[in-house]
Order: C-alpha cells, then sequence, then structure tokens
C-alpha cells in the first residue's frame, strides 16, 4: 500500500528580516504564497527504513540519506508514536533545489502527511504543525498552503486571504545558494547599521486581500535580495531581463537563487517566458499561479 502526495513551491511576496537571534536564527515577517509548481512524494511501507529515492531535474542534488527532509519528516512522525519508520519514500521533484521556493521544506511536509495517512497515525492539525516546525522554518507553510503570514523564523503563521490568482514566471539558476550564506551575508551587508524590527505591509496584505496585481506589484519586498545578488551578482541580468520583459514586479524568491516575476495574466506570462527564456540569463524557466492548497493526499 501507498500513499502519494503532492506538495507546491512558495514564493515570498514580502521577506522582512530582522536582525541575527541570539539562536543563529532571525525574526521574520515572512508573506508567503503558495504556487502550482509541485513535488510528489509517495511513501511505501519497506522494513528498515526511511530509504529514500528522487528522481526529476534536480534530483542529483538532493541528498538520500537521512539528512533528507523527507526522511527526517519520517523518523520524527514515528519517533512521536514509538514506530520504527519501515517506509520507502520516493521523491518525484519539480521544485528547483537549493532554490528558494522550499523545495526540500515542501518534501518534509508532505513525507509528514503520507506516512501519517500509510501507518494510521491520524495525527492532528496542531501536531504536524509542531513537528513542522521543528524540522524547518519554512516546513509549516509548505503543510498548510494558500497565503500565510509567517513570524518568529516565519514557522508563526497566520493564514491571509486571497482575492484572486497571481501569475508568476520563475527562473530557475545555473547553480543553488545556501540558505544559511544568504543570512549570513545579509549579516554582513548590515554591520553597523540599526536593523529594524521585521513588520508585515499592510499594503501587501491589502492587495492580496483585493487580489490586484499592480497593487502587489507596487508592495512586494524581499530583504535578503542584496545578500543573494552579492553572492550570486548574475541574477541582477535575469531580473533585468524580466522587467525588460514587461513584468509588473521582479524579487530574488527567498534566498533565491531562483527569481520571480510577477505578470498580470497567463498570456504576459508566456510573453515573459519566452524572453527570459531568450535572454540566456537563466537556466530554465516555468510559470506557475497561485495561491494554491498545501500538501494533499492524491486520491
Ligand atoms: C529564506 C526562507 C524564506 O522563506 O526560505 P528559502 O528562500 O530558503 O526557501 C526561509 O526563511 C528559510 O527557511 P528554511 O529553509 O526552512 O530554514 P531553516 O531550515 O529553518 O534554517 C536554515 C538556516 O537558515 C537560516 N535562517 C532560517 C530562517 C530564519 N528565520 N532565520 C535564519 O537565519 C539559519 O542559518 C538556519 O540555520
Ligand atoms: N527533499 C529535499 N529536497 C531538496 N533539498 C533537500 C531535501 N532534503 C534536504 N535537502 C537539502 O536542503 C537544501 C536546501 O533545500 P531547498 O529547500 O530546496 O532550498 P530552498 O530552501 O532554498 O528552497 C538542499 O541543498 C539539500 O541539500
Amino acid at each position: 500500500m501507498s500513499v502519494t502526495v503532492r506538495v507546491p513551491a512558495k514564493v515570498n511576496v514580502q521577506l522582512a528580516v530582522g536582525a541575527a537571534r541570539p539562536d543563529g536564527f532571525h525574526d521574520l515577517a515572512n508573506v508567503f504564497l503558495a504556487v502550482g509548481l509541485y513535488d510528489e512524494v509517495t511513501a511505501t511501507a519497506s522494513p528498515g527504513g526511511p530509504r529514500v529515492t528522487c528522481t526529476g531535474p534536480d534530483a542529483a542534488q538532493v541528498p538520500l540519506d537521512g539528512t533528507n527532509l523527507a526522511a527526517r519528516a519520517a523518523v520524527a512522525l514515528a519517533r512521536r508514536h514509538g514506530l520504527s519508520p519501515d517506509v520507502h519514500l520516493h521523491i518525484a521533484k519539480d521544485i528547483p533545489v537549493a532554490g528558494g521556493m522550499a523545495g526540500g521544506s515542501a518534501d518534509g511536509a508532505a513525507a509528514l502527511v503520507a506516512c501519517d495517512a500509510l501507518w494510521g497515525t491520524r495525527a492532528s492539525r496542531d501536531e504536524l504543525l509542531d513537528i513542522c516546525a521543528e524540522l524547518g522554518s519554512d516546513v509549516p507553510f509548505s503543510l498548510v498552503g494558500g497565503a500565510a503570514l509567517g513570524t518568529g523564523r516565519g514557522e508563526r503563521l497566520s493564514p491571509l486571504e486571497v482575492g484572486g490568482t497571481f501569475h508568476w514566471v520563475f527562473a530557475m539558476a545555473h547553480r543553488g545558494l545556501s540558505t544559511p550564506a544568504v543570512f549570513r551575508e545579509f549579516d554582513r551587508l548590515g554591520e553597523g547599521v540599526a536593523i529594524p524590527e521585521p513588520v508585515a505591509s499592510q499594503d501587501l496584505i491589502d492587495a492580496l486581500a483585493k487580489g490586484d496585481p499592480d497593487l502587489l506589484a507596487a508592495s512586494v519586498s524581499n530583504d535578503l535580495e542584496p545578500a543573494a545578488l552579492a553572492l550570486f551578482p548574475d541574477l541582477a541580468a535575469a531580473l533585468a531581463a524580466g522587467r525588460a520583459a514587461g513584468a509588473l514586479a521582479a524579487l530574488v524568491s527567498g534566498s533565491g537563487p531562483t527569481t520571480a516575476f510577477l505578470v498580470r495574466d497567463e498570456s504576459a506570462a508566456a510573453r515573459t517566458a519566452r524572453a527570459l527564456q531568450d535572454s540566456a540569463t537563466c537556466r530554465t524557466v516555468r510559470t506557475a499561479s497561485g495561491p494554491v492548497p498545501g500538501a494533499t493526499v492524491l486520491a
């Protein structure tokens, strides 16, 4: 018997970052939007697990040992319920790896939901969210999906209303960026500068609720963008190419290096994607819209 769970990527439409905390994390005002780029995780009973396999465009960069977030999720759930994590987790990946779209986090949330269904542990929503928060700051949002404001490390979620569909183009880079390295660069760039407390933008929250792409374009922001650009200067060319193609807004997605372009509608997405593909400033280009639901068991 197997259970397959589909789980979306995310883009941060606001990422406000505070000063480094004593625990090494940063307080955030992190507005997530789940978008229609998906991984699928299939859990199958298998003695001696967790065993991880992975297919997809970036599979070679995905660890298959116990550090894989899907494996860590299975171990965490099994431990709480006195079980042995005897499971094979197959990841069909389509979310870029180390791309700033929470690809690993997504697989952690998906594996948790899949093992819960496979083992019949019937964990409550709160228990699942609790385990997600242990696995990583982005993992709770991968479970919940839609749009939400994440505070604390980003793991404390308040769902947000979205009054329409937002269309995006994503330009994948030729290599990844280490999330910790980008936060360290953020700290370095901010040395000697007072870092304000991160606060969610009310204009941005209103734009989401109205489903208004022009208002959203005017209010998106990412405090990690200067750090990502410092570590990966070529991203500036992709951002410029997307803007030149008519994107309403262009930004680095989270810690990057994926660059995200908000466009008005599907036809604008197709035009912008073609222009980015022809610009030779990125590896591959995808289009996706949001919001979409979080980790979901497929029938
Ligand atoms: C930057 C964001 C924006 O959504 O995601 P990505 O762009 O990587 O997808 C997140 O904050 C990433 O979340 P996630 O990738 O789960 O981070 P974690 O595993 O919790 O932490 C990895 C490392 O990132 C740094 N980190 C993460 C979250 C946070 N609020 N402050 C931090 O300083 C720390 O160095 C930490 O050790
Ligand atoms: N299931 C997984 N999928 C992708 N990366 C994973 C996974 N499990 C662990 N990792 C590790 O986590 C790192 C960051 O993963 P990812 O979440 O894709 O980056 P980002 O948070 O920038 O989107 C990867 O470089 C990889 O080494």
